[in-house]
């Protein structure tokens, strides 16, 4: 069975070495050996220190892909274009495909899907989501006798990684940034990660398979943790609470809402202690209950073996003749605007005069419905800070409330508004 490889970065480079290291094992679980038929990069002279002949190599990943002993595409480039061209084009050519690009998945996996079904071709991807976690197999297969009412996780190990380094050790936002680049983590362009779009990106392929409809990027809210402080996360700590990059899809008869933003959590909340670059996924279903799956969520290693899972099933189903149950998209689901989501927020502002502005922030609360919990201040004299806790609210009317918090002449700034979820 030939495999075209388009990609040899973090990912790739792993997926190389286990395909070689294990290549007698996977031979034996398959029925018949996998062979690299070619590996497509961008800079095919670069040096690596990969077991595979060099002539592997080509820049020319359209020109692979269109080779006719070419069984399964394995794209790990990234990005939306060419990788599209290239996946659509491979599965017109009968060739099945494995993918860990979310980005395109969440932009147009209605494409993908629909060009694999018309191909009678499989498209997997387990590697998109939370990297090693077996999770969107689960989703597909082993709970599709239940429904799923929501979907709460930490689903980019980057800013975990940047969370828990900022928490745990006091480190700066950039330092803790460059040493998960340099660990493999980050995307290519780490904005994607820092800003939210990669968890939004997930989070819109779990909604998708989870409620059984087609959720894309656009349709999520999305905040990343480029605003996060260091005062936040000491604000945080003092209540009881850690500050995680929440992915958060939840079922509401006919409505979903499915969000990416950062949030306070209690330090007793399982995933709390989820840190570095692990990821984490809750799974609440009706039957079911609650599910957790938990494990590496980026990397070159724990990615490649979800690839891998990926390859060893297509490539079986192609021995078979079988494939991989279509996509379920039945549900037609609207998605829900933000303003509506209720939750609870921490609130610091920062003012001139503590005593003085408590009479009037409190009315500016109470003209909007927002019942405050606890008011608090933090450090001392210019520096300090007044910190408001709210009761559960919906987003619109905490909108609305911040707003006119900024308008009175003791407050200088609102310095941070952020949720606080699970207490
Ligand atoms: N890193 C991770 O932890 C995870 C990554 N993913 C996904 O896996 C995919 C790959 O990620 P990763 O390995 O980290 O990415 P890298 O940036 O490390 O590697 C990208 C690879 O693509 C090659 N490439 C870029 N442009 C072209 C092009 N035009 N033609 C041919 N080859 C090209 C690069 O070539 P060259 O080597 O010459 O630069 C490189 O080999 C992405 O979709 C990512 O989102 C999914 C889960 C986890
Ligand atoms: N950049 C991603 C890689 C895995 O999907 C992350 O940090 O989670």
């Amino acid at each position: 069975m030939k495999i075209a490889l388009l990609g040899c970065g973090n990912v790739g480079t792993e997926v190389v070495r286990l395909l070689h290291e294990q290549s007698a094992d996977l031979a034996a679980r398959i029925g018949e050996p996998l062979e690299l038929a070619g590996i497509a990069v961008r800079r095919p002279d670069k040096a690596r220190d990969l077991p595979v002949p060099r002539e592997l190599f080509t820049a020319d990943a359209l020109g692979l892909v269109n080779r006719p002993d070419v069984d399964i595409v394995v794209e790990l480039v990234g990005g939306i274009e060419p990788a599209r061209g290239w996946i659509t084009t491979a599965m017109a050519q009968g060739k099945s495909v494995v993918t860990g690009n979310k980005a395109l998945l969440a932009e147009d996996g209605g494409t993908l899907h629909d060009a694999a079904a018309a191909s009678g071709v499989d498209l997997y991807y387990e590697a998109a989501v939370a990297a090693a976690i077996p999770l969107l197999r689960p989703l597909r297969e082993s709970l599709h006798g239940d429904r799923i009412t929501k979907v709460t996780g930490i689903v980019n190990g980057t800013t975990n990684f940047i969370l828990s380094r900022m928490t745990e050790t006091g480190a700066g936002f950039s330092e803790a940034l460059s040493e998960a680049q340099d660990l493999g983590y980050a995307e290519a362009d780490p904005t994607a990660d820092i800003e939210g779009f990669d968890a939004a990106a997930k989070a819109a392929i779990l909604a998708g398979l989870a409620f059984h409809t087609r959720v894309t990027a656009s349709d999520v809210y999305r905040e990343g943790i480029t605003s996060v402080s260091a005062s936040d996360i000491a604000s945080a700590a003092q209540m009881g609470c850690v500050v995680k990059l929440l992915c958060i899809a939840s079922r509401d008869g006919d409505d979903v809402t499915v969000r990416v933003h950062p949030a306070m959590i209690p330090t007793s909340h399982p995933l709390a202690s989820v840190n570095g670059a692990y990821n984490a996924v809750f799974v609440e279903a009706e039957a079911a209950g609650r599910l957790m799956f938990y494990g590496a969520g980026a990397g070159g290693a724990p990615t490649a073996s979800a690839v891998l899972g990926d390859l060893v099933a297509v490539a079986r189903n192609r021995r078979s003749g079988a494939r991989a149950a279509s996509e379920s998209t039945y549900a037609d689901l609207s998605v829900r605007h933000m303003g509506e989501v209720t939750t609870r927020y921490h609130i610091s502002l920062d003012v001139d005069d503590q005593a003085g502005v408590l009479a009037a922030a409190a009315q500016v609360f109470a003209d909007h419905r927002v019942s405050i919990q606890t008011v608090r201040q933090d450090g001392r004299g210019d520096d300090a800070l007044l910190v408001v806790v709210t009761h559960k609210a919906t987003d619109a009317a905490l909108a609305a409330t911040v707003e006119e918090l900024a308008k009175l002449p003791a407050v200088r700034q609102v310095a941070s508004v952020m949720r606080v979820e699970g207490g």
